[in-house]
Parts: C-alpha cells; sequence; structure tokens
C-alpha cells in the first residue's frame, strides 16, 4: 500500500516477571482499513492493545500512530488516536450530552461544533440529552466511541466492541464500524475472539497466538484459501478412497471434508457419479475459529 501507516506495530515485546507474553510482533494499518486482531481468550490482545495506547509500558520494540513514536512524542501521537479499552468510561448519572461536554472541557482544542458532529456520527440524537444510566449497553458503547472521536483521531482502537451486545446490537455494532471506516477514512482496529465477527467486519486480520503473530493477511485471502467442502455420499467409503486419490479427506461423522478447490470440485463430483457413488450433498464450509487455528499452527489446539 502507498499511503502512510495510521499505526506501525515493530517488534513489540512485553515481558512481565519471567513470562514472554507479546513475543516481539509486527504489523502496520493503513487509513480507511477495518483491521481485525484475532486470537482466543489469553492470546495477548488486550496486552499488545494496552501498549498501543500507552496504558502499560512495552518491554522493547515500538509503536508508531500516525508517524509519530509513543515514547517519545507521546502527546502528538496520541491526538491521532481515539480507543476503548475494556468498558467505555462513563457518567451514569450525567446525560450523554454531559458527559461528551466532561470529556471535551478536558481538551480545550475541542470546540462545541465537534460535539454535534459526534453526536451525529453516532446517530444518537434522539437520546443524547437523556441519562446514560437509562442506556443500553448498545448505546453506551456508541456515546464511548463517540467520545473517542471527539478529538477527531485518525485511528479508533476498540477492544472486543461487541462483547455482551446481542445479536441486534452486534450487528448494528458492525455496520457503524464499517460505516466509520468508509465515511470517514478512519482507521479501525479491532479485537476479538470470534473468526465470525472478524469475518463480516473486517479487510484485513492479524492472527495472534501465545502472544505471536502467526498471520496478517486480507480475511477474503485467508478464509478463501481455508475454505472445506463438505460431502454427503454413499457408499461413504467408496466416495473415501476415490477422493483420497485425488485430494485430502478427512472425515467427520457421515460427512467427508475435503479442501475447496474451485477448478477440481466439478471433476471429483463427476468422478464420484460415474463410479456409481451417490452423492446426496455438497456444500462450502468456512473454517470456524477452532480448525483455521489448527490449519495456521499445525495442530495447536484454542485453550
Ligand atoms: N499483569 C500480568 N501479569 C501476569 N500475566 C499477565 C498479566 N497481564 C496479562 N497476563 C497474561 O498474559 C496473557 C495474555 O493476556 P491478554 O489479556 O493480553 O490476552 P487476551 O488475548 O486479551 O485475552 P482476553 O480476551 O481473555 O483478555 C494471558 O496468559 C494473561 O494471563
Amino acid at each position: 500500500m502507498s499511503q502512510s501507516p495510521a499505526l506501525s506495530v515493530k517488534n513489540l515485546r512485553k515481558t512481565i516477571g519471567k513470562k514472554d507474553i507479546i513475543k516481539g510482533i509486527s504489523f502496520d494499518l493503513y487509513p480507511g482499513e477495518v483491521f481485525g486482531f484475532l486470537g482466543p481468550n489469553g492470546a495477548g490482545k488486550t496486552t499488545t492493545i494496552r501498549m498501543i495506547v500507552g496504558l502499560i509500558k512495552p518491554s522493547s520494540g515500538t509503536v508508531l500512530i500516525g508517524g509519530k513514536n509513543i515514547q517519545t512524542h507521546f502527546g502528538d501521537a496520541m491526538k491521532d488516536l481515539g480507543c476503548i479499552v475494556e468498558n467505555p468510561e462513563l457518567y451514569p448519572y450525567l446525560t450523554g450530552w454531559e458527559n461528551l461536554e466532561h470529556f471535551a472541557r478536558m481538551d480545550s482544542s475541542i470546540p462545541l461544533k465537534r460535539l454535534y458532529e459526534v453526536v451525529d456520527l453516532v446517530d444518537m440524537g434522539n437520546r443524547i440529552h437523556d441519562r446514560v444510566g437509562t442506556y443500553s449497553l448498545g448505546m453506551r458503547q456508541r456515546l464511548g466511541i463517540a467520545q473517542a472521536l471527539l478529538g477527531n483521531p485518525k485511528l479508533l482502537i476498540l477492544d472486543e466492541p461487541t462483547n455482551g451486545l446481542d445479536p441486534a446490537g452486534i450487528r448494528e455494532m458492525r455496520e457503524f464500524i464499517r460505516f466509520l471506516a468508509e465515511k470517514e477514512k478512519l482507521c479501525v482496529m479491532v479485537s476479538s475472539h470470534l473468526l465470525s465477527e472478524i469475518q463480516l467486519m473486517c479487510d484485513r486480520v492479524a492472527i495472534i497466538s501465545k502472544g505471536s503473530i502467526i498471520r496478517v493477511d486480507s480475511v477474503h485471502a485467508l478464509l478463501a484459501e481455508q475454505e472445506r467442502v463438505v460431502w454427503k455420499a454413499e457408499p461413504q467409503e467408496k466416495a473415501e478412497s476415490l477422493l483420497r486419490e485425488v485430494t485430502n479427506v478427512t472425515r467427520s461423522e457421515e460427512f467427508l471434508i475435503t479442501l475447496y478447490d474451485e477448478s477440481q470440485i466439478g471433476n471429483w463430483n463427476r468422478m464420484l457419479v460415474t463410479a456409481g457413488v451417490e452423492v446426496k450433498e455438497m456444500r462450502t464450509k468456512l473454517p470456524a475459529l477452532e480448525d483455521l487455528f489448527l490449519e495456521l499452527t499445525g495442530g495447536e489446539h484454542i485453550e
């Protein structure tokens, strides 16, 4: 990509006591993209994010936000950053608007006009003068994002933004995050332990496991290469031995699973039918996070 990165993480490392929690990770994020940070619980997502936003000090490595080093130019770097790590800090007894006013007062460079803009962006106009204590979790998340956007950041970091939301809230949050990236040209980094979540929301993804990045790629490329075909065919033993001659096959109860190879699927199907096998079902399947990890780590299970 020719644009300069909104966030650049280089050889970032965190050791706590004798434990290597983050083992030297690197990745770059660009304007206008939604970047997923995917890994099972305990993989090191929150620790990484806490280092990026300056809440904890890296043991070594660098973090550049908009080209500015957070270690040497912290104030400048933070101007380009908005984030929600863990729960947004909001005062439940104040209204949404009063919360925003409170946070805006801490930064004299934020004009009143910006408060109206962020309320508009998060589409909360009709509830903004209600007390936050009466908001749903989804609304509190939105207000938290409005607050994170007050300073007009170029990079927005959200740690597990859909945690605790109901299915409708999750969908709304996903759409909202995509909207921010597309319309506002924001770079948004979201962490998640759910592949399905990342798959629907993100352009690219970094996969973290046990403190190391095992892959950074476009979601499309990653999923295309992991896609599988599920076959239900009778007799199953005959189908299995025929498919084994042309590709790798695994068996899962009454199903056979092969790689998805677009150029070959038709041939494999014809081969089975010609040999007298009845193909009862044939469908593509995207991997679950568990399968993806097994594949990428060569056998490591999610703990
Ligand atoms: N202060 C600490 N002292 C010791 N170990 C820690 C500390 N903070 C984190 N860890 C360990 O580092 C690992 C990574 O934790 P982290 O919270 O970053 O993972 P995560 O991917 O965000 O998972 P989760 O979604 O469960 O928070 C875990 O094994 C955790 O127990």
